[in-house]
């Protein structure tokens, strides 16, 4: 039956939430992916077990993490389902589910988990609804349109809960959307504002557009969504969000440096009003889409006051950044490749803007080879930060490329609109590489690389979780294993085989006193496209089965 009681979500939990519980997409609003939990550490972490599973019932990518409040846990999948479990037994609580409109269909049927506020939980639906649960029944409360799936639009996003405020983005950057955020009342669903990628003529930042001739509309369809969940700097109140690639990909049917494509951007929560941008590459034009915002961060070394933002950005990347405290600018502080890059030549040191190899710059019938490819040093799957240590943990994939020559396609609302067909693009692998996905650690302070673990026989998908005991968690093989590293030394100290590849990220609370680690296996999307790539080209194994299960761990008693 329905809860009894339920733990209601305030302001003051999600700014310092409880090491027992893992409220939103990250674990904090500076996108950690940390818990404070420590009970399992490396000495013990060999007696990791499965304390229960539970299988969705759905296929396609899994990419939405296990929230948990208050021993009651939230599990949202594809096709519009999210699950109530109680967090240590495995029960179900309730089930919500939703059909998706006649005639649907969207480029990523995926869902990167629920947000919490107040009594409710609140998720998007591919075909671009909004809807809020009663987090004690799973019944609705209101519905909101966010997007025009007939446009081409669809939702992936987690929700991302600030001030009683539900904001969340939209996809469909490759299919000629102007990428926008929407803020909802987290109460009655009325929409409070829209902020849009891409200015409109007059705006700031319009004058990076073309003004005139064949390309004066680029703006409109221009892309630059906003398909991932922001950061939040509670402190100062500034929300930090993600700006994806440019649409088409080809980057001469709109020159110009196409702001706010490839950017972070700063916000005001209560407006949605841009204060500021970083742009990591003007023109985007290898659809390295920067959707993901940096992680905030604090370190102080040798009494001196380190960059607060950092993140590995898809065009392989590591960038720190250093915002002003009310938002009102980012700074570039410094920049290197983590893995291969061919299209920068240099970065300059003042402004962090790249000069550009034209061999490797695609065009409109013009063919060029640039890596990394479409999913750049690292895609989606979310880095993370231990503050003890300082250090970054970043899934990556190294030694692809790709090329593809631009056409110009006709824009027809609801079509794939890249300027280029996804058969036409040729993706390979460097000769004689050793690998292609892993993970590294690396120091914020100094940028330097601690460790890295590599995986010769697969792509990493894998969002990594750390923890207070220095460990960390994560999947993202195609080989279906779930890891635990030692975070200092990169030592594999566990491991589990699932049902099917991980690509959700880890989460971990406690009930009771106990710690449980917390994944769901459900393998799908890009990770399995590219996988029947190398499958079919180098021999890899066959995807992984697909399925969607949740797995809870616990120790045991050897
Ligand atoms: O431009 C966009 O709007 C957009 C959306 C999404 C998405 O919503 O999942 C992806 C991408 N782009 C993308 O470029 C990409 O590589 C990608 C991988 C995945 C995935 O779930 O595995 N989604 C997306
Ligand atoms: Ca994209």
């Amino acid at each position: 039956g329905p809860l009894e009681s339920y733990k209601p979500v305030t302001k003051e939990r999600m700014s310092n939430p409880e090491p027992e519980n893992w409220l939103m997409a990250k674990g904090n609003y500076a996108g950690w992916s940390y818990t404070p939990l420590d009970q399992i550490n490396a000495k013990n972490v060999k007696k990791l077990k499965p304390v229960w599973s539970f299988a969705t019932g759905v296929t396609s990518g899994h990419e939405a993490p296990a929230i948990i409040n208050d021993g009651v846990m939230f599990v949202a999948t594809p096709y519009n389902q999210v699950l109530a479990i109680k967090a240590a037994t495995g029960e179900q609580i309730w089930r919500y589910k939703r059909e998706f409109p006649e005639g649907f269909s969207a480029f990523h049927v995926t869902n990167r988990g629920v947000a919490l506020w107040g009594d409710k939980v609140y998720v998007g639906g591919a075909d671009c609804k909004l809807t809020a649960l009663d987090a004690k029944t799973g019944k609705q409360v209101w519905e909101s349109t966010v997007c025009d799936w007939n446009d081409g639009a669809y939702i992936t996003s987690a929700p991302v809960a600030v001030n009683g405020k539900i904001i969340i983005g939209p996809s469909g950057g490759e299919f000629g959307i102007r990428g926008f955020v929407k803020a909802f009342d987290s109460e009655t669903g009325k929409e409070l504002w829209t902020s849009y990628a891409i200015p409109a003529p007059g705006e700031p930042g319009s004058e990076t557009w073309p003004q005139d001739g064949q390309w004066k509309d680029a703006w409109k369809i221009g892309g630059g969504t906003m398909w991932m969940p922001g950061n939040y700097d509670v402190k100062n109140d500034v929300l930090y969000w993600g700006v994806g690639n440019g649409s088409p990909w080809v980057g001469d049917q709109r020159p110009g440096d196409n702001l706010y494509v490839a950017s972070s951007v700063a916000m005001d929560p209560e407006t949605g009003k841009i204060k500021s941008h970083f742009q990591y590459h003007w023109n985007d034009s290898w659809d390295w889409a920067a959707m993901n915002p940096p992680t905030l961060i604090d370190l102080e070394k040798d009494g001196q006051k380190q960059p607060n933002l950092i993140s590995a950005q898809r065009n392989g990347y590591l960038y720190r950044l250093n915002h002003a405290k009310d938002g009102s600018k980012i700074d570039f502080v410094d920049a290197r490749p983590y893995v291969k890059n061919n299209v920068f030549k240099s970065v300059d040191p003042k402004t962090g803007r790249p000069t550009y190899n034209e061999e490797a710059t695609p065009g409109t019938a013009k063919e060029r080879m640039y890596c990394p490819s479409i999913w750049g040093g690292k895609d989606w799957p979310y880095e993370a930060y231990n503050p003890n240590t300082g250090i970054l943990y970043v899934p990556f994939n190294d030694n692809h490329c790709m090329a593809y020559a631009g056409k110009v396609q006709e824009r027809v609302p609801g079509q794939w609109y890249a300027g280029v067909e996804p058969q036409d693009i040729k993706v390979t692998i460097e000769d004689g590489f050793k690998y292609i996905g892993g993970i590294q650690a690396i120091d914020a302070a100094t940028t330097k690389e601690v460790w890295r673990e590599t995986y010769p026989g697969s792509w990493n998908w894998g969002s990594i979780m750390t923890t207070a005991s220095d460990l960390i968690f994560a999947g993202g093989t195609n080989d279906r294993m779930f890891r635990a590293y030692d975070g200092k030394s990169g030592d594999l100290l566990w491991e589990f085989k699932t049902n099917s590849g991980i690509i959700s990220p880890p989460t971990s609370f406690s009930v009771d006193g106990k710690q449980y680690i917390a994944v769901v296996s459900g393998w799908g999307v890009d990770a399995a496209w590219v996988q029947d790539l190398m499958a079919d080209r180098y021999g890899w194994e066959k995807n992984a089965p697909q399925g969607g299960t949740v797995w809870v761990f616990a120790l045991g008693d050897d």
